[in-house]
């Protein structure tokens, strides 16, 4: 477990008295907390030391809670740490699925079935740091932040997005980029994506502008079957689908190294929410849902599917409640996991 900062740490431990929950009494769970996040980086001024990254590897997997906190400059626990993890361990699939569970609330009119999934590239794109700065803090200054996009990395996201798509009902898959624009990028990613595409003939495809793509989760999101897309489109897109299935406390996410060669890391799709932190307002069925995800990754798939089945009990007796807080939600699922 990284908690790390904010309401991730609130959020874990719900999460943790879920999994416990969860699990067949036969399975003898082993947990360690990893101290990192901006406390750690006040301390010591690390962010993800090597040691730290080496004793991660040994885990079957990762339970994140949120990274990055306003006492710290931006960007240096996001890149120091979240993204180092994700790039160390290849998670090339950052698998985000989207559902619209009954009863939840949604700004959409008409409450459309929304249940698709996006597979965001994990290690690429503008994420990976290849930038700069000249002239810094003069007016002749000139940033650089180039996407990077190979075709090994496409290819291999693409191609789990395929596989994906091929495995649920509706077959379908749609590409998300922005290649009017983005020509370089946009068309290997859209040359790829034809390519594999010929080796699933039972999968409908799609192709939407990343623009037009939000329009669409907005006014048509039951579309939407599979979406594979960048790390920076697929980012903004995930709050967005979020904030359309109920807001961003529910949506979930893994962040998958496919070949096992690494363990996978299970996060909720929001950050550490410095302005609820402390409060008992932080919702903490993302990260539950996140923990599901976990399950399903290491072969626990009844236990996810009841972890599921009790998040959405829960949801349809939300409605009209007082609020609760985190920690109620959480006693709330474990006792429905274990009941
Ligand atoms: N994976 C990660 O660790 C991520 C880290 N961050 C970091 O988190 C910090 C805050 O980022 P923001 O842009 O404010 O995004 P955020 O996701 O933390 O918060 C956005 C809004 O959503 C609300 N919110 C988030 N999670 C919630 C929950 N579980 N229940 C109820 N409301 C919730 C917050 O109160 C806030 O109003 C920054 O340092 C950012 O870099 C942001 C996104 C992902
Ligand atoms: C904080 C960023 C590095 C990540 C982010 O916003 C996300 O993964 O959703
Ligand atoms: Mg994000």
């Amino acid at each position: 477990m990284i908690p790390g900062d904010g309401i991730g740490q609130e959020v874990v431990a719900q999460g943790l008295k879920v999994l416990s929950a969860a699990l067949p009494q036969d399975v003898k769970l082993e947990t360690r907390s990893y101290d990192l996040g901006a406390r750690r980086w006040h301390a010591t001024g690390e962010t993800l030391p090597d040691a730290d990254l080496e004793s991660l590897k040994n885990h079957d997997a990762i339970l994140l809670g949120a990274i990055g906190d306003p006492s710290v400059p931006s960007g240096v626990l996001e890149r120091g740490l979240l993204l180092k993890l994700r790039f160390a361990f290849d998670h090339y699939v950052n698998l985000r699925p989207s559902k619209l569970f009954p009863n939840t609330p949604t700004p959409l009119a008409g409450r459309p079935d929304i249940d698709f999934v996006v597979v965001r590239e994990g290690t690429e794109g503008p994420y990976t740091g290849n930038g700069g700065s000249l002239r810094t803090g003069t007016p002749a200054e000139v940033a650089t932040e180039v996407s990077v996009n190979t075709a090994y990395g496409v290819e291999r996201v693409v191609r789990d997005a395929y596989e994906r798509a091929d495995a649920r009902p509706r077959k379908k898959l749609t590409l998300v980029h922005k290649n009017n624009v983005l020509v370089h990028a946009g068309h290997l990613w859209k040359n790829i994506f034809d390519r594999v595409g010929q080796e699933y003939p039972e999968v409908t495809t799609d192709y939407l502008h990343v623009d037009a793509a939000t329009i669409f989760f907005v006014t048509q999101p039951e579309r939407f079957d599979v979406i594979v897309t960048d790390n920076l489109f697929g980012d903004i897109l995930t709050d967005l689908a979020a904030a359309v299935t109920g807001g961003i406390g529910l949506a979930a996410s893994g962040n998958i190294n496919p070949s096992g060669a690494f363990p996978s890391m299970f996060e909720p799709v929001h950050g550490s929410a410095p302005d609820i932190a402390g409060t008992g307002k932080a919702d903490p069925t993302a990260t539950v849902l996140s923990v599901a995800l976990l399950l399903q990754h290491l072969g626990y798939e009844a236990e996810a599917a009841r972890i599921e089945t009790s998040v959405a009990q829960d949801l349809a007796e939300r409605a009209g409640d007082t609020p609760r807080t985190t920690d109620e939600i959480g006693d709330a699922l474990a006792a429905r996991v274990s009941g």
